[in-house]
């Protein structure tokens, strides 16, 4: 079953459908067909598939798999490393070498840059490998209705959205991904959010048509009694029959990839490219520097420019995309092993490493979202259970009507305290009839039931419940303590709100229940919120107590320790926010400092950011507020995560530069969240910032060896490039001393953390400057050790015993050796933790550079490399004297640096 007019791309139509029966592939027929003709066509009805059916469909269509971007193959991945900005300059070197014929140079950059773009694009292949296997463990399922056999009665199960076939009926709630192109039978309240579909941010309604209106052709995304697979529910519940799954649906069909959240700003993308752009201009300038200085000292002369794109290519850290892939893969991988947490978007974890602000909402992750009833109030605080009654028939009505596929805890909880033993605790007395309900949505903050009452014959019954700010304004009358009615005055208004601030001072969820009785028999056509929620009677509030998550306090306790600021943005009533809040042990401020959603529409970006900066606990906050309020903090230059697990709070999780859901949060939440905590345990959260920054200092440990040793070296490469009457290395031992040290700083991506006892734990960022200053000494220090090799090199050569050497393959053969023995120890010495405890790979790593840099010129290959089998014996002596030095003065800087070393 599928969408589109291509016949080729298109699963073979079951020949049923294409006989007799009206063509459903094509949507231009599809959308003048009545609901029952669709359901004919399909051959199913509004009980749902029977078992058996469903089965042998599936064999028939295949699995309903989202359709997602077809991973690259070999060779576009390959090419697509190549736009790596390092790999761009350094094919752009190899072009200027080729340009002044500089062949040997061009080669030898050429086979660099596909090493490297192997290298990456392999990485990069088992990254996607792991993170799909991370994204498979944390798929959704959607709810359907199913008879188990034909002719029985249909049951309603949750169904992996693979196995979802044309005819299934599905019933669809908030926070619901939308599992497959779906007609619409039934919606109450129902909006979608589709922006990958037509580019809008904002829901659009949906409704059920029998006959539909006849929509512009092709314009499937705009009609409105169908919800296509790229949607999610934001508010209402709908039910409808699956028309299109798989390769079929209008999403397949546009061949668009999965929607995800945009990662270009995030602090990740931000700080790899400043990390890059910065050492891009300093190999450019380098090389400028080297052409100007020999123009200079020796005139224009062609053969200067093989240098200097050595000098360049010296300071490439070619590998760092390939470290970064391999550790954030691995990173990922064990966190999802030893803590649950799965990691949908490798580049977060970095932004969990350098998160500096994590936003949370309250209930359902701060809170287990399984209220209890705690009482029911009239509007004077006095307990009435008729208050509950009547919330109970708005939540009875409205989960009934609105055919909610899970319900609301809220409701759940009215309606279990509406008395057990009572076979229907929605309609106590057993006379009531449901006519229309408009659901719960976080923006009105209500929800309402409109009633038919056999005692009053000719008139609906309107019954309101929501948050106390919003059902009041509603109200013009309330309760009196006879059981009466009176206007509700100013004062009286006054008296209600503060009734409610003091039972949500005690950490209680208060709802306000409200109603009133039009004439009428039915409800009028296209009940809206303006026309029934209007001119009600207060009747009072149903109180109700939900508890605190199991490990939520230790959490924020360790975020706190990790240097991470927590900031509470809630629907709920600022006093219950707060009350919360000082029960996790987390400073609300002092009162009257909660700022409510209201209170931030007042203010423009600058001044809610300073409000942001200081305050703890934003109340009564729209999906809106939410994403505004993470927006700022980010705007004003602190990585901000977001913790949430409802469809309100989707918004902020696609703001924030890392979106973390808890177990058990909305499919759509899941869909979006960049991390995904499959445990119940909420300190996990703390282990993955660990992670994170673990990962982060791997990065930056990579960064720091690799470029003070190429610094050294290029420093050290421009001074004899000066001094020397010959060029101080050729390209191809460029090329081998390069590929040495790429292999081995590939190590670094399979460090692991230490524990680092008294350093300062905070969040980590790649950032550039942070460790110029380190590598500048360090740098500084290596070519120092290099320019001690050519003075003992020097020495040996002037000496008599030297004549007859071919001094140009001795000197190269000199640096060789010294520059892979000294690349070993900066290894050995400049990882941050015990080098005693180096992990196998670093070990390898530092053992395989020392035998190369020894053997590789004695080693028969050592003429073909232009290096000399017969170095003075005496060198040796006089390089261990230049490695015992360098190492003691890298010892020596490396302890008066130790808090720098350890925290970045
Ligand atoms: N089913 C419901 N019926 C009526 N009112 C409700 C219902 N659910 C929530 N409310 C009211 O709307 C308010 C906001 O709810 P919302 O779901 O936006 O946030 P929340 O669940 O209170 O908090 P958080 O944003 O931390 O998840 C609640 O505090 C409550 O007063």
């Amino acid at each position: 079953m599928a969408w589109g007019s291509e016949a080729s791309a298109r699963p073979a139509a079951p020949p049923q459908l294409t006989a007799a029966r009206p063509d459903t592939t094509d949507p231009a027929v599809l959308s003048r067909l009545t609901t029952l003709e669709v359901l004919r066509a399909l051959e199913t009805s509004p009980r749902g598939l029977d078992e058996p059916r469903a089965q042998r469909l599936l064999e028939r269509y295949g699995e309903n798999t989202p359709p997602t971007a077809h991973p690259p193959g070999r060779l576009r991945r390959f090419a697509r490393s190549l736009r790596d900005p390092f790999s761009a300059v350094l094919l752009v070197l190899g072009v200027v070498s080729a340009a002044v014929s500089a062949w040997a140079t061009a080669a030898v950059i050429t086979v660099l840059v596909v090493i490297s773009c192997v290298l990456r694009s392999a990485g990069e292949h088992r990254a996607e490998r792991a993170a799909a296997g991370l994204r498979e463990l944390v798929a959704a399922t959607a709810t359907v209705r199913r008879r188990p056999a034909p002719g029985a009665e249909p049951r309603v199960r949750e169904l992996p959205v693979d196995q979802l076939v044309p005819g299934d009926v599905v019933l669809l709630g908030p926070g619901d991904v939308v599992p497959a192109d779906v007609r619409l039978l039934r919606a109450t309240g129902l909006t979608v959010h589709q922006p990958a579909l037509t580019g809008e941010s904002a829901p659009v309604t949906r409704n059920a048509r029998d006959t539909p209106d006849a929509p512009p052709s092709g314009d499937l995304p705009g009609q409105r009694h169908l919800c296509l697979q790229g949607g999610s529910v934001a508010t209402g519940s709908g039910t409808g029959v699956v028309v299109a799954t798989g390769a079929g649906t209008f999403w397949a069909r546009q061949s668009r990839p999965v929607p995800r959240r945009t990662t270009g700003g995030t602090v990740f993308h931000q700080a790899l490219g400043g990390v890059s752009w910065t050492l891009i201009r300093l190999m450019l300038c380098a090389a400028a520097l080297v052409l100007a200085a020999h123009t200079v000292l020796r005139g224009p002369a062609l053969d200067t420019v093989p240098l200097a794109v050595a000098v360049a290519v010296a300071l490439t850290p070619e590998m760092l995309p390939v470290v970064v892939n391999v550790s954030l893969a691995r990173g990922a991988v064990r966190l999802a092993r030893e803590h649950a947490v799965m990691v949908r978007r490798l580049p977060a974890l970095h932004d969990l490493g350098a998160m500096e602000v994590l936003c949370t909402d309250k209930t359902g992750t701060l809170t287990r979202d399984r209220p209890v009833l705690h009482s029911a109030l009239d509007p004077w605080g006095r307990p009435d259970p008729e208050v509950l009654g009547w919330a109970a028939v708005n939540a009875h009505w409205t989960l009934h009507l609105a055919e909610l596929p899970a319900p609301d805890p809220l409701d759940e909880a009215i309606l279990r305290a509406g008395g057990p033993g009572d076979p229907d605790p929605g309609d106590p007395c057993g006379r009531l009839t449901g006519l229309a309900a408009l659901p719960f949505d976080p923006v009105r903050r209500r929800a309402t039931a409109v009633v038919r009452e056999p005692d009053h014959p000719g008139t609906h019954t309107v019954v309101v419940k929501g948050a106390v700010e919003e059902v009041l304004p509603c109200c013009t009358r309330l309760r009196t303590e006879a059981g009466g009615e009176r206007a509700l005055d100013e004062a009286r208004r006054l008296e209600v709100l503060a009734l409610a601030e003091r039972q949500a001072s005690a950490g209680l969820r208060l709802l306000a229940v409200a109603m009133a009785r039009r004439p009428g028999r039915t409800v009028p056509a296209g009940l809206t919120p303006d026309s029934a929620e209007r001119e009600l009677t207060l009747l009072g509030f149903v109180a109700l107590r939900d508890e605190l998550a199991p490990g939520a306090a230790e959490a924020l306790s360790a975020l706190a320790r990790q240097g991470i600021a927590v900031k509470v943005l809630t629907g709920d009533h600022p006093a219950t926010a707060a009350r919360a809040c000082r029960d996790l042990g987390l400073d609300p401020g002092p009162p009257g400092t909660v700022v409510t959603g209201a209170h931030t529409e007042t203010l423009d970006d600058a001044e809610l950011a300073e409000l942001a900066a200081t305050r703890t606990v934003f109340a009564r906050c729209t999906p809106a507020h939410k994403a505004r309020v993470v927006e700022v903090l980010r705007a004003a230059g602190r990585p901000t995560g977001f913790l949430g697990d409802g469809v309100n709070d989707l918004p902020a999780l696609h703001a924030a530069d890392v979106g973390i859901c808890p177990l058990g949060a909305a499919d759509v939440t899941r869909a979006g969240a960049d991390v995904v905590l499959a445990g119940k345990d909420l300190t996990a959260i703390g282990r993955a910032v660990t992670c994170g920054r673990d990962t982060t200092r791997n990065i930056t440990t990579y960064l720091r060896v690799v470029l003070s040793s190429n610094l050294g070296n290029v420093i050290a490469m421009m001074v004899a490039g000066l001094l020397l009457p010959f060029l101080p290395m050729l390209p191809l031992q460029v090329l081998v001393q390069n590929l040495c040290f790429d292999a081995a700083q590939l190590a670094f991506a399979f460090d692991r953390a230490e524990p680092r006892a008294g350093a300062r734990d905070g969040p980590t960022v790649l950032r550039p400057r942070a460790f110029t200053a380190f590598v500048l000494r360090f740098g500084a220090l290596n070519a120092a050790a290099d320019l001690g090799t050519f003075a003992a090199l020097g020495w040996l050569l002037s000496l008599p015993s030297a004549a007859g050497l071919d001094t140009h393959a001795v000197f190269h053969a000199g640096w060789f050796t010294e520059n892979l023995l000294t690349q070993a120890l900066v290894i050995w010495l400049l990882r941050p933790g015990s080098a005693r405890r180096m992990p196998p790979p670093l070990v390898a790593a530092v053992a395989g550079l020392t035998a190369i840099g020894l053997l590789l010129p004695l080693s028969p290959l050592a003429p073909a490399l232009g290096l000399t089998a017969t170095l003075p014996g005496a060198y040796y002596p006089l390089l261990g004297v230049v490695l015992v030095v360098y190492a003691g003065a890298l010892g020596f800087i490396r302890a008066r640096y130790r808090g720098a070393i350890s925290i970045l």
